[in-house]
């Protein structure tokens, strides 16, 4: 019998650590049953919840899972009935299942409402060494604070609501190590668009990516956030950066983050969460962080992506090059936009905000912007730094938080053909509404090319 690697001694990642702390049971067939410290619901678990209620059971720890209304929420005029009464009842059956079982809900009107992967880090609820789920692929945020998070199906959140616990299969390893510095205007989503169209769409497919190495110590916590977010675009199963110092300033005081006396046991503790130098991983691979060029994507999938002085590749899939309005060999800076959306759980905390404003002030608009806050929270820090006002000025539509034009379930899309500079995650075909065109880039890049009306280098702004 070979020893279970927490008695051995051998060598191990952050990922073991916090995977063997967890299991429960092992399963003849090689499962193991994960303890699930957290658990995240959306508008979108009514199938769960329905479920659940249907086996006559109810959430077994209420304590530890939460509800939020981020997906369907409308961005305007909250206290009117939404439009679409699809809308309206989905919201309404988060508000019933939550209230039937005693779970804390992050309703509209709540200002401590938001975007699930915003919600739950800054109100201290995503912490290091936990596992968290959610019934949503971007759960890989929550891995930006060292913790093991990722997103489940529908049966599987069922599973979770009726007994804290989830049956996995152990994914492999695959440590990216960022070398050196990102460069002036070079952000974490440029960074991670770069990954992503180096290793592809399925590059990381069963494996749970531990990003380290110079480049992602030197990052802030929303920027490590930005980095885990986009992991399943690249296919792992989960995103995760050893917490440190920036990790533990950035808890201290959130509202459900230990207090006091605990803070620091907790603090000791988190600090052990670190993969041992001889550690091995399934597979590694190397980024030059300096040699990041800003990025946009040209296609209809992340790895689709290139540095804005590139060009749309000439071998380009003909169909896709059809939809997005291309043709091979086309330059993409100077491409005209015709809106901006800056938001989502990807690029919409006050660091994404402080960014784009930082472009914005003083300038205005020449195309329409809808700006959509990670969480009220974030509106409301905003507002109170002056960015609110910088992006009124300008000219942009400020409104309330939501997964808004992310994916466009509470109405707010792009018209057909109509080219978005997005800071989201996804450019799937008619992600931002039908035949809309979405390019991904960050916050900073976003405002520019509002501004320009264009796609265009960040970096030559910010040399004039
Ligand atoms: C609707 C939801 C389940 C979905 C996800 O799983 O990611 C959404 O958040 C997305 O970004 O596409
Ligand atoms: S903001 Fe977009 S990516 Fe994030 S959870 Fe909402 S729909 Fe999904």
């Amino acid at each position: 019998m070979t020893l279970p690697a927490t008695v051995s001694g051998a060598p191990r990642t952050v990922f073991d650590r916090i995977w063997d702390a967890h299991v429960v049971q092992v399963h003849p067939a090689g499962q193991r049953l994960l303890w699930i410290d957290r658990h995240f619901t959306h508008e979108g678990s009514f199938h769960a919840y329905g479920k659940l209620a249907d086996m006559g059971r109810r959430v077994a720890r209420p304590d530890l899972t939460f509800g939020v209304a981020d997906h369907y929420v409308p961005t305007r005029n909250r206290d009117a009935e939404p439009a679409d009464p699809d809308v309206g009842r989905v919201i309404r059956l988060l508000r019933d299942n939550t209230a039937a079982n005693a779970v804390r809900l992050f309703d509209l009107g709540d200002e401590e409402q938001g975007i699930v992967h915003v919600v739950g880090p800054e109100q201290g609820l995503t912490l290091p060494g936990l596992t968290i789920v959610c019934g949503d692929s971007h759960t890989s945020t929550h891995g930006a604070f060292g913790a093991l998070a990722f997103g489940i199906g529908a049966s599987e959140v069922a599973h979770v609501l009726a007994t804290q616990t989830l049956w996995q299969r152990r994914p492999k390893t695959f440590r990216v190590w960022v070398d050196g510095r990102l460069g002036a205007g070079v952000s974490a989503k440029d960074l991670i668009l770069h990954l992503i169209s180096v290793i592809g769409t399925d590059g990381a497919t069963g494996h749970v990516i531990e990003y380290a190495g110079p480049a992602i110590r030197a990052l802030g916590m929303e920027a490590r956030m930005t980095v885990c977010n986009m992991s399943i675009e690249a296919g792992a199963r989960a995103g995760m950066i050893a917490p440190d110092e920036t990790t533990f300033a950035w808890l201290k005081g959130r509202p459900a983050a230990p207090a006091g006396a605990l803070f620091d046991r907790a603090v000791a503790h988190w600090s052990a969460l670190r993969s041992d130098d001889e550690a091995m991983f399934d597979r590694e691979i190397v980024i030059d962080g300096s040699a990041v060029a800003p990025v946009v994507t040209w296609g209809t999938a992340p790895e689709e992506a290139v540095a804005i002085d590139g060009h749309v590749p000439r071998d380009a899939d003909p169909a896709t090059l059809d939809y997005m309005g291309l043709v091979p060999g086309q330059k993409l800076e100077g491409l005209p936009v015709d809106r901006v959306f800056i938001g989502s759980c990807t690029n919409g905390r006050i660091e994404d905000l402080r960014a784009a404003a930082a472009l914005l002030k003083g300038r205005r608009l020449t195309v329409p912007m809808l700006v959509s806050p990670g969480s009220t929270r974030v509106k409301r820090q905003a507002e109170a730094e002056g960015l609110a006002r910088i992006f009124v000025e300008a000219g942009a539509d400020w409104v309330e938080s939501g997964c808004s034009m992310c994916v466009g379930m509470n109405g707010d899309l792009a018209a057909p053909g109509e080219r978005v500079a997005s800071t989201t995650n996804r450019n799937f075909r008619g992600r931002q509404g039908p035949g809309a065109r979405t390019h991904l880039m960050s916050p900073a890049m976003a405002a520019v090319a509002g501004v320009t009306g264009r796609l265009a280098d960040i970096r030559r702004l910010m040399e004039g």
